[in-house]
């Protein structure tokens, strides 16, 4: 038998053209699975549950998908999450999120089901804000999903500006209750992930009022539904919020309430409190019910390098099988992987799925260390996590979505069918620029605390600068490229110093001439944003060579060193005028810098296809499987791409009957008509 995941492996039945070009790799892709997943034991993890899912029939797609109806995705879903849960405890350690996060990508893929927000955003906020006393309540049923949950914050008319949502919860002191309301359309709860049909319960926000004070808001647990009929309760209207670009196998859903009552004791309160006489007791950070933000935030990094990853191994896979047009042999047509454009188009990007997905297990890890500080009382690295997070959580959902963009037109005309699979991924990966803070919205966060450690530096207290910031204090020494990473390091620092330190002082000139902070603020904010950009893109640059430093394997260190190289360069010619503008780079240090890339392009060709692999992805996760059932079909292992197209099209639920009713019923009327 052969082994699933080996690059070296060579299968009979498969495409020989992917074969050659897992014959030239030059590391093995477990190795480097394991650098990916962080150990030998969670990438081995990984293969196992892949395995054991694969054997399982019922956890397979019964249908495919793209060819269902919105009421059909939500049935499938539904039935293949609840069936998964039968197998979970002996498929995976419950207590691991990585491996339940794994196991729900091979078995759901991207569209969505109506139990993903109870595990991401329905448990983690009851977790964090809520007490000991409401663990008990909640959390034991919650994880045994007795009840099903969601995460309610944003309105109709208020997303991005928390402060301003509308539905309130009044402290009735005769009663003891917080009395919900949703006074106008606008307070409608719109959005939230399984509200609409599925959640019998929900974490709602809403503004606290307090003897006509109103204390901003604040995490409540409600109960939407009965428990038995499902119905909703009296005083709650609930639904979905029809289709979306993706995440179509979810009830995305809106909610209101008409003056719903529930017990003082609903209001999730660790680390903040109503007491019975109206009393408030404060958290011990005024953004503390911001907290599970931070949280999802931390791991969106991680989450979209993996996105892109799985957009490109379809691309390269697919790129490395399809030949077309003539380099110097006009007998045989090449791969269109062969052609610099298309490495231009592909490799960068699968160095920034890379990044992403280092940068993000150490965003993760440094999640971990604030919520046990938390739990001891220590908030003092709330407000560097949450900048840090605003602007990765920004800049790796934009530049995901150009990534998978470009691996979908690496694919000609079949990445536009869904037989690619990508624009599946596309809508769900874009879908994070949104989520989760608006990226602009986001990336002016991050912003403000450039700004204020700019200031800082300008007031001369450079010793008062967090590590993530002390370059901003640092001198202006011209580097020689020639010398390595460093020197890309240094150059990248100035030009994210020079522009922190511009748009600052370009807001400090606004204010001085008379306009108002708010709208200096306002008119400096396209600045701004490119400030917390260049900021977070250099944090991703320096976790990717801090991980590259790390490795001990030679030949892995050696690939991942000319991707790192690949990344340095990109990245760096990407923002080159920002250094040309004031000298700091010079027209030659640019020309090294593009023939550093198109050397670096050269380097990773042969070991493309296995760079891809290493992401072990199924075929089953790619929606490339033939065995379960015909789906999507780019992205295969083996490679054999045209005749399961041909199949794929046969499948069409159009080309079940010959003559559809859109013929008898006009085409063939009008043609009949025409001829009179
Ligand atoms: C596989 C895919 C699954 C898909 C699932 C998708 C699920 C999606 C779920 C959701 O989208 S849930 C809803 C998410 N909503 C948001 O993210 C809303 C975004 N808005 C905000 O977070 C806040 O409104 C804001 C933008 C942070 C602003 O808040 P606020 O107006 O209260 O503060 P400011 O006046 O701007 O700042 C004051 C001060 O507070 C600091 N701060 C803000 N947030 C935090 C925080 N979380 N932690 C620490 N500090 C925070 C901020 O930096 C300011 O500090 P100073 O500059 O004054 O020092
Ligand atoms: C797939 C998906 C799933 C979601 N799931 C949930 C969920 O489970 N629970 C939940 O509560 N919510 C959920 N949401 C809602 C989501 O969190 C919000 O849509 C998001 O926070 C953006 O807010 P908004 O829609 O109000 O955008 P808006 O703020 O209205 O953005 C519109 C435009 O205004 C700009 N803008 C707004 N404010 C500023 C500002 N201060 N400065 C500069 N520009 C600004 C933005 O940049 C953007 O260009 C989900 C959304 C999506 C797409």
């Amino acid at each position: 038998m052969t082994m699933v995941f080996l690059n070296k492996e060579i299968r009979d039945g498969d495409n020989p053209d992917l074969t050659e070009e897992r014959k030239t790799a030059t590391f093995d892709t477990n190795k480097m699975a394991e650098v990916i997943y962080g150990s030998e034991k969670l990438a081995r993890r990984r293969r196992e549950i892949s395995q054991a899912v694969s054997l399982i029939p019922e956890l397979a797609d019964s249908k495919p998908l793209p060819f269902l109806s919105r009421n059909e995705k939500i049935l499938e879903s539904t039935r293949k999450v609840t069936a998964l849960n039968e197998h979970l405890p002996r498929l995976i350690n419950m207590n691991d999120e990585d491996e339940a996060w794994h196991i729900h990508s091979e078995v759901i893929g991207f569209e969505g089901n109506p139990l993903a927000l109870h595990h991401s955003l329905f448990i983690p906020p009851l977790v964090i804000q809520g007490s000991d006393e409401q663990h008990e309540k909640w959390l034991g049923r919650a994880k045994r999903r007795e009840i099903i949950g969601c995460y309610a914050q944003t309105e109709l008319g208020h997303g991005s500006n928390i402060r301003k949502l509308e539905t309130t919860a009044t402290y009735s002191l005769s009663t003891q209750e917080f009395i919900l309301h949703t006074p106008t359309i606008n307070a409608l709860k719109w959005w939230p992930g399984a509200l609409g049909k599925s959640s019998n319960h929900a974490v709602v926000v809403a503004s606290l009022i307090i003897k006509e004070q109103n204390y901003g808001p604040h995490l409540f647990m409600v109960q939407i539904r009965d428990e038995q009929s499902h119905e909703p309760l009296p005083g709650i209207a609930v639904g979905d919020i029809g289709p979306k670009m993706a995440f179509n196998g979810a009830d995305n859903g809106f909610l209101g309430f008409n003056n719903f009552r529930i017990p003082r004791g609903n209001l999730l309160n660790r680390h903040c409190n109503v007491e019975v006489d109206g009393t408030y007791v404060r958290p011990p950070h005024d953004k503390m019910n911001y907290a599970g933000m931070i949280r999802v935030r931390s791991r969106m990094a991680a989450e979209q390098g993996t996105f892109m990853a799985q957009a490109l191994t379809i691309a390269v896979r697919y790129s490395a099988v399809r030949r077309q047009g003539f380099l110097e042999n006009k007998s045989q047509e090449v791969k269109v992987l062969d052609y610099q454009t298309q490495q231009h188009r592909l490799f960068p990007a699968i160095a920034r799925s890379y990044a992403f997905i280092f940068c993000g297990f150490e965003t993760i890890q440094k999640y971990e260390t604030l919520q046990n500080e938390m739990n001891s009382g220590n908030v003092s690295l709330m407000a560097d996590l949450h900048a840090l997070t605003s602007g990765i959580k920004s800049v790796v959902t934009y530049q995901t979505g150009e990534g998978i963009e470009q691996a979908r037109m690496a694919c000609g005309g079949h990445g536009y069918s869904m037989a690619s699979y990508i624009s599946e991924i596309y809508g769900c990966a874009i879908g994070g620029c949104t989520y989760e803070g608006e990226n602009m919205v986001m990336l002016l966060q991050l912003a403000r605390y450039l700004v204020k450690s700019v200031e800082l530096a300008m007031r001369g207290k450079p010793g008062d600068l967090g590590p993530m910031v002390a370059y901003l204090a640092y001198p202006d020494i011209k580097v020689d490229l020639v010398t390595g990473p460093e020197a890309y390091v240094k150059m990248f620092q100035h030009i994210s110093k020079r522009q922190s330190i511009k748009a600052t002082e370009k807001f400090h000139r606004k204010m001085e001439s008379g306009v108002s902070r708010d709208e200096a603020w306002n008119q400096c904010a396209v600045e701004l944003t490119r400030a917390s950009r260049l900021h977070t893109r250099l944090y991703i640059i320096e976790t990717f060579i801090r991980r590259v430093d790390s490795i001990e394997d030679l030949s892995i260190k050696m690939v991942l060193t000319d991707l790192m190289n690949l990344h340095l360069n990109y990245e760096l010619l990407d923002v080159a005028s920002y250094a040309l503008e004031d000298g700091f780079m010079s027209s030659t240090q640019m020309g090294f810098i593009k023939n550093q890339l198109y050397s670096s392009l050269e380097k990773i060709r042969p070991n493309a296809v296995s760079l891809v692999d290493s992401f072990q992805f199924s075929d089953l996760q790619l929606r490339s499987n033939l065995l379960n059932f015909l789906f999507q079909v780019l992205g295969r292992r083996d490679g054999h791409v045209y005749q399961n197209l041909f199949e794929w099209a046969k499948s069409s639920p159009l080309n079940q009957t010959e003559v559809l009713p859109s013929v008898t019923q006009y085409l063939k009327p009008m043609m009949e008509k025409a001829k009179l």
